[in-house]
C-alpha cells in the first residue's frame, strides 16, 4: 500500500514555503506583463511526439497511454509546446508569450533532486535580431534583481560553436563527430590523439585550449581569436563580444563567463545560450537561448525564436524564508457573522475562528501563539 507515499522526487508544498514561491512568481509574471509579454497556457498532458526534439540525456519523461494507445507524457519542457502551438494556430509572428508552470522530469532514482520543477519564462518569436537575445537576458536580470539577487554569473555559450569549429578543420568522418564527442565528455587522452594530427596546423594554438575553454570571458575570447577567421566564426565572436558589452552595461553588478566547450543545453538552440548562476551553487535561475530550426519540426516556415525560464524552485531556495508573522483569530458566534467580518477587514493579518467554544478557541490561540479577539464579550 502505497498511499501515504510521494513517487520518488516529487513533494507538497505549504505554509510559508509555498507562499514564498506564489510570491516569486507573481514578481516574475509581473515583470513579463509590463514588458508587453502575453500569457499562452498549455496542457500539462501532451503527446510525446512534441518532445521528439529533446535530447533526454539526464532525464526521460513520465510516460503513460491514453484510450487509443497513444503514447502521452507529463511534459517534460514548456518550449516545445509553445512551438506546437504556433504551428496549429496561425497566430501573426512577431510574438512575445509568457507562461508559468511545472515541468516533469524523471532523473535518475539518487540525483537528489526532484523530478517536478516549477519555471516561469517567456518566448520570443519571430525576430531574428540579437536585440531579442538582449530581451531575454533583460527579463532574466531584470527578475534576479527582483528576487534581491545582485551578483548573478551569466554562463554564455554558442550552440553553433563547435561544429563551426569542427567543419573548419576538415576532418574525415568520424574524426570530427568523435573528436566533439570527446571534448564534450572531457575525455581528454581521446581528445589528444584525436587532435593531434593537426599539431603542425594553423589550429594547434586553438585545439591545445579547447577542453579548457570555459570561465573568464575575454581569456576565452583571446584563445578564439587564434582561430581563422570564417565569415561565420566571425559573427559568432562578434555576437558574443556584443552581448558581453549589453550586459556590462544594463547590469554592471552582473558576472559574465563563457563556456566554448560544452554541449548546448538543449538540443533545440542554434545560437546564443545562456544560463545565470549565484554563488557557487551548480543550480541555475535561469535557462535560455535561441532556437531558429524548432518551428520547422510543427510547420514548414521558418521562424526564429529564443526564450528562456526561470527555475523558480532554485529562487525559492535562494529567498530567506520571512518570519511567521502574527496573527489574530477573531471568535464570534453564530449570529455575529457580519461583525466578525468587519473585523476581519480592519484587522491585519487576521483570520476567522471557527471553533465552538469560547474554550476551544483560546486553546487554538494558545497553541499558535495567537492574539485573540472575542467578539462574544462585546456584546
Ligand atoms: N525550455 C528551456 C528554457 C528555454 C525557454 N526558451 C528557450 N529556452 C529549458 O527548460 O531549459
Amino acid at each position: 500500500m502505497k498511499n501515504k507515499n510521494l513517487p520518488n522526487g516529487t513533494r507538497d508544498e505549504f505554509g510559508t514555503q509555498a507562499e514564498v514561491k506564489e510570491q516569486i512568481q507573481m514578481k516574475l509574471l509581473k515583470i513579463f506583463k509590463e514588458r508587453g509579454f502575453r500569457k499562452l497556457t498549455t496542457p500539462v498532458v501532451e503527446y510525446s511526439d512534441v518532445f521528439e526534439p529533446l535530447s533526454t540525456d539526464n532525464y526521460r519523461p513520465y510516460q503513460f497511454l491514453d484510450e487509443q494507445g497513444e503514447t502521452l507524457v507529463l511534459r517534460p519542457d514548456l518550449t516545445l509546446p509553445v512551438a506546437r502551438v504556433m504551428s496549429t494556430t496561425g497566430v501573426d509572428l512577431p510574438v512575445k508569450w509568457y507562461y508559468s508552470g511545472d515541468v516533469f522530469r524523471v532523473k535518475k532514482r539518487l540525483s537528489g533532486s526532484y523530478n517536478q520543477t516549477t519555471q516561469a519564462g517567456i518566448e520570443i518569436i519571430g525576430y531574428k535580431g540579437i536585440k531579442a537575445d538582449w530581451e531575454c537576458l533583460a527579463v532574466a536580470l531584470a527578475g534576479c534583481r527582483a528576487m534581491n539577487l545582485n551578483d548573478v554569473t551569466v554562463e554564455i555559450s554558442q550552440a553553433k560553436f563547435v561544429d563551426t569549429v569542427v567543419q573548419q578543420l576538415n576532418l574525415p568522418e568520424p574524426t570530427g563527430n568523435s573528436l566533439k564527442q570527446a571534448l564534450f565528455a572531457k575525455d581528454l587522452s581521446r581528445y589528444e590523439s584525436l587532435w593531434s594530427p593537426l599539431k603542425e596546423t594553423e589550429f594547434a594554438p586553438f585545439l591545445a585550449e579547447w577542453p579548457w575553454l570555459f570561465g573568464d570571458f575575454d581569456k576565452v575570447i583571446s584563445v578564439v581569436q587564434t582561430l581563422p577567421k570564417t565569415s561565420e566564426l566571425k559573427k559568432i565572436i562578434d555576437d558574443l563580444i556584443a552581448t558581453k558589452q549589453f550586459i556590462n552595461q544594463q547590469f554592471p553588478d552582473d558576472q559574465v563567463t563563457l563556456d566554448l566547450s560544452v554541449r548546448s543545453p538543449q538540443s533545440y538552440y542554434t545560437g546564443m545560450a545562456f544560463r545565470g548562476f549565484t554563488g557557487k551553487s551548480a543550480d541555475y535561475l535561469f535557462s535560455g537561448g535561441r532556437y531558429d530550426n524548432l518551428l520547422t519540426n510543427f510547420q514548414k516556415v521558418k521562424a526564429s525564436a529564443v526564450g528562456l525560464a526561470f527555475d523558480v524552485d532554485a529562487l525559492v531556495e535562494r529567498t530567506p524564508l520571512p518570519p511567521e508573522p502574527k496573527q489574530t483569530l477573531i471568535y464570534f458566534d453564530d449570529q455575529q457573522w457580519q461583525l466578525a467580518e468587519q473585523k476581519l477587514a480592519e484587522v491585519p493579518n487576521a483570520t476567522l475562528c471557527l471553533a465552538e467554544t469560547k474554550q476551544a478557541a483560546k486553546q487554538l490561540a494558545d497553541s499558535n501563539d495567537s492574539d485573540l479577539i472575542d467578539l462574544t464579550e462585546s456584546r
